[in-house]
């Protein structure tokens, strides 16, 4: 770790009080070039604990950068994860109040539903299948703190990945019943399609994300809870929303969820 625990803590507040005013920051590696990942994720446990000492409970939990077009778009290389707490879910057909977020965009994506505890190292995408119950759609509505979202893959994991809001719906499946791979997608913003893709696109297999997220952990001594919801990462480039945006996204042989920014 290059950080103190002080500036680990200083950087944990204003990152968390940045989410809740919805106002941006430039990226926090500009003052402290030195800050290495074991800070990054230091400092999102640090946000991660305040919530759940203010009364929040964990959702789940998230990969992100996982694809190469989100890759590509955010100018970064390796994957991330991050935590989903009970105060970023809305309802399938529920509405995002935009005004409470700094710069929204959403991202089409498969969510699982795990049956039994998952532990890295060494966690494959079979063990993932294996261990899920269900895959079913989901939107991810990311909202990075820093300004215009430009940020280093360091301080994009102090933010949390961006987390802000998710939603999750349509008709879940058995996660061993469906080829992930060739699922395809299709993201539409007021009626008109604005993104489509298939699984593979997700680090060649979405329960690769799942697994990547486990050993993720397991190299943190933490493991993946039986019944955890996963969201496996974007599918496509990240689209933006503002108020007034009716989104859906429709999953093959999943059906479809949708959101509205009021
Ligand atoms: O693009 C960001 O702001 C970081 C988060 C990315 C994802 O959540 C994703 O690619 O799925």
């Amino acid at each position: 770790m290059a950080l103190d625990d002080k500036t680990l803590d200083a950087l944990a507040e204003h990152l968390h009080a940045c989410q809740r005013e919805a106002r941006d920051t430039p990226k926090i590696t500009d003052q402290h070039p030195e800050m290495d990942f074991d800070d990054a994720y230091a400092i999102q446990d640090r946000i991660l604990a305040a919530k759940l000492k203010a009364g929040a409970r964990i959702a789940g939990y998230k990969a992100g950068l996982t694809s190469h077009a989100k890759m590509k778009q955010m100018g970064v290389t390796d994957p991330v994860f991050g935590f989903l707490v009970d105060e970023f879910i809305v309802p399938d057909g529920g509405e995002v109040q935009t005004g409470e977020l700094i710069h929204p965009k959403v991202e089409p994506e498969i969510a699982f539903v795990t049956r039994t505890e998952l532990k890295g190292p060494g966690c494959s995408v079979a063990n993932v299948l294996a261990a899920s119950d269900l895959v079913l759609p989901g939107i991810e509505v990311i909202d990075s703190r820093y300004r215009d979202f430009k940020f280093d893959l360091k301080s994009v994991v102090a933010d949390n990945t961006s987390a802000s809001r998710f939603v999750v719906g349509g008709r879940a499946v058995d996660a061993r019943s469906v080829d992930l791979r060739t699922t395809g997608v299709v993201l539409e913003k007021n009626g008109q399609v604005v993104a489509l893709g298939a699984g593979a696109a997700v680090v060649s297999h979405p329960a690769a994300a799942v697994a990547m997220l486990v050993n993720h952990l397991g190299r943190r001594g933490k493991s993946l809870p039986a019944g955890s919801l996963v969201l496996s990462g974007g599918i496509t480039e990240a689209v933006s929303v503002q108020k007034g945006d009716h989104v859906t996204l429709r999953v093959q042989g999943m059906g479809s969820v949708s959101v509205r920014f009021a």
